[in-house]
């Protein structure tokens, strides 16, 4: 245990030591420094005291008020010094622990992480804790070293006058001790306890300040609602802290009581001493300072021990969110993808569930996508088409079978490689709160700057007059959020807010803009679009898609009868396969939905 901590102990060192190690340095030396001071006034204290008491010479007695000026100067200056290099540290080390933070969270794999609960809960601790903890350790460290240094020259202090008195003083600091780390030790696991109630809190606080519910929250009249949820997980959490806080109060008094009574009794020998001539007033003063200064220092041991234990505590989230590694296997020595897909692109007799507590999402899947062949994948709402989408680009593995890009199994090759070489358009695609040009670009970090690539991408989504012909062209920012009035030289009209059907097709863009993808997948790329616009997209996409392995998934049947096979899923396996007048002629599940959908359109003329 002690090990243990002596290590996690190093490693909170650690990171302070390489984001600024000249402040830390500095640090160190001002509290050492700074630690001494309380003796060294209570000696000069004493000496002043009895040289005026006993008629001491002039001379030395300016020379110890000199000193004891010297040394309050010292102890009233050091701390400001110490709490603006905390400060600056605390900054330093926030931008290294961020870095380090979303450094290991960007080489999770896949996408299982962000959908645990427990993990989730341990990123967002780790957040917390990134910046604070390590130097709220360095600071602990340092405190406890300094109020070792003090309580040492007290109890000698103490020790010169009366031995049983420093023996007395220093055992009562041992409750004091086991009590806080105790209370330490129950603070980080409330913190743990309270964090989905605190994460619930904050989703009800997004819902009723965010942009996202706010016509729902209107329109159902919802406010209420949710604010009553958010204030009844906010008292959870506020009653759980207070039992904690209550638990410390009381312990606190109790040991603040056996203080005072130690002190009292100390306080009464030492009169009665100096009464009977045993003792000089400048002895009893240096005693109830020495005293008050052997509690004070083991208080401030005992507190920063358990500080530390706290911080090492919160700061522990952060190093195994750091040290997690990877969630799915990466192979060791990645095997290359080609081009050239010779053997396609293959799912080979593929099961997965999400989890063990999931149902069967996929059930013995068997499909080959051909270089340059569009597939469509067909099949009702949860038949499983965007999961299929998601093993493609390995955001998670099959639990049974294997997925193979040109004969190589994706398991072994590397995951970058694999997604470089697939351009994509999810069903839920992002909205970037950016500009427009920087909307698209992301598709492609190369060509963030390529404006004519970026309108030409534009232009085959359908949406390059719209882009051009705003305010200031594709530098328009695309949101409202980052505008501060008064303050943004670009001011707040200027931002523009897009529909839903030119968000998506700026998506489409952005998938678009990637040069020659290996594989093109568009999961519903035309569900927000009007049928005009639809119809134009379908014609563009299916030029651009020409020659090129792509991989469609729409509801609108009507937009992948074009496609060279249609597969249909349903309940996690291929029913049928074949293009679109084998399936009619089939007469099966896809022909049914086909004549329902005509039948739709053909009732609306
Ligand atoms: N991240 C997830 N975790 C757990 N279950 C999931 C997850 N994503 C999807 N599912 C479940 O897997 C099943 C298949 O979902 P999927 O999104 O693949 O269907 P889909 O065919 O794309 O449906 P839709 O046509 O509605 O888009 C559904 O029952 C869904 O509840």
């Amino acid at each position: 245990m002690p090990k243990r901590l002596i290590r996690q102990t190093a490693d909170a060192f650690s990171y302070p030591a390489e984001a600024a190690p000249a402040g830390l340095v500095l640090y160190v030396v001002l509290t050492v420094v700074g630690s001494a001071a309380p003796v060294v006034i209570a000696w000069f204290t004493k000496a002043v005291i009895d040289g005026l008491t006993e008629g001491g010479d002039a001379g030395s007695l300016l020379g110890y008020a000199l000193g004891l000026g010297v040394a309050g100067l010292v102890a009233a200056a050091l701390p400001l010094g110490t709490e603006y290099l905390a400060v600056h540290l605390e900054r330093e080390v926030g931008v290294l622990t961020q870095d380090r933070l979303f450094t290991a969270v960007g080489e999770f794999v896949g996408l299982g992480r962000f959908e645990d609960p427990s993990f989730l809960e341990r990123l967002r601790l780790a957040q917390q804790a990134a910046s604070g903890a390590p130097i709220r350790v360095v600071t602990g460290v340092l405190a406890i070293a300094r109020h070792v240094t003090t309580v040492a020259g007290f109890l000698v202090t103490l020790f010169l006058i009366n031995p049983w008195m420093a023996a007395l003083v220093l055992f009562s600091g041992v409750p004091m001790l086991v009590s806080e780390l105790a209370m330490a030790r129950r603070r980080v696991r409330m913190y743990w306890d309270i964090g989905p109630t605190e994460r619930r809190e904050f989703f009800y606080g997004q819902l009723l300040a965010g942009v996202e519910a706010a016509k729902e929250v209107r329109l159902f009249d919802l406010g209420a609602f949710f604010r009553a949820r958010m204030l009844s997980e906010r008292r959870t959490a506020n009653s759980a802290k207070r039992a904690v806080d209550l638990r410390e109060m009381s312990l606190q008094i109790g040991l603040g009581l056996m203080a005072a009574t130690v002190g009292g009794a100390g306080l009464i020998w030492a009169i009665s001493a100096a009464a009977r001539g045993r003792l000089t007033p400048g002895d009893v003063t240096v005693f109830v300072a020495a005293v008050a200064g052997v509690q004070t220092g083991l208080a401030g041991i005992a507190g920063g021990i358990a500080g530390c234990q706290e911080s090492l505590g919160m700061f522990d989230h952060f190093r195994s969110v750091t040290t997690a590694g990877p969630e799915l296997p990466v192979a060791k020595d990645p095997r290359p993808l080609d081009s050239l897909l010779t053997e396609g692109i293959e799912l080979h007799d593929v099961w997965f569930r999400y989890s063990d507590e999931h149902d069967w999402v996929l059930k013995g899947v068997n499909l080959r996508i051909a270089k340059g062949e569009t597939v469509a994948l067909v099949g009702l709402n949860g038949a499983g088409k965007s999961t299929l989408v998601n093993l493609l680009c390995r955001f998670y593995d099959p639990t049974k079978g294997s997925v193979t890009w040109g004969g190589v199994d994706v398991r072994d090759a590397d995951a970058g490689d694999l997604r470089r070489r697939i351009c994509a358009v999810f069903q839920d695609y992002m909205s970037y709160d950016l500009s427009a040009q920087d909307n698209i670009g992301l598709g492609d970090l190369g060509r963030l700057d390529d404006l004519e690539a970026i309108a030409a991408a534009a232009e085959r989504a359908g949406i390059h007059g719209k882009l051009a012909g705003l305010p200031r062209g594709y530098r328009t920012l695309l949101t409202r959020m980052f505008f501060m009035e008064g303050r943004d030289d670009e001011g707040p009209d200027q931002g523009v807010v897009l529909s839903g059907g030119q968000w998506q097709r700026l998506a489409l863009a952005r998938a678009l803009l990637r040069d020659d993808p290996d594989l093109m997948i568009l999961d519903e790329p035309s569900s927000g679009l009007d049928a005009e616009a639809e119809a134009e997209i379908h014609a563009s996409l299916g030029r651009h898609r020409a020659g090129r392995t792509s991989l469609l998934i729409s509801h609108r049947l009507g937009a992948v009868r074009g496609a060279d096979r249609i597969v249909v899923l349903s309940g996690g396996v291929i029913t049928e396969e074949g293009d679109h007048q084998t399936l009619i002629d089939g007469a099966g599940e896809y022909a049914r939905l086909f004549a329902l959908q005509a039948s739709g359109y053909g009732a609306e003329h």
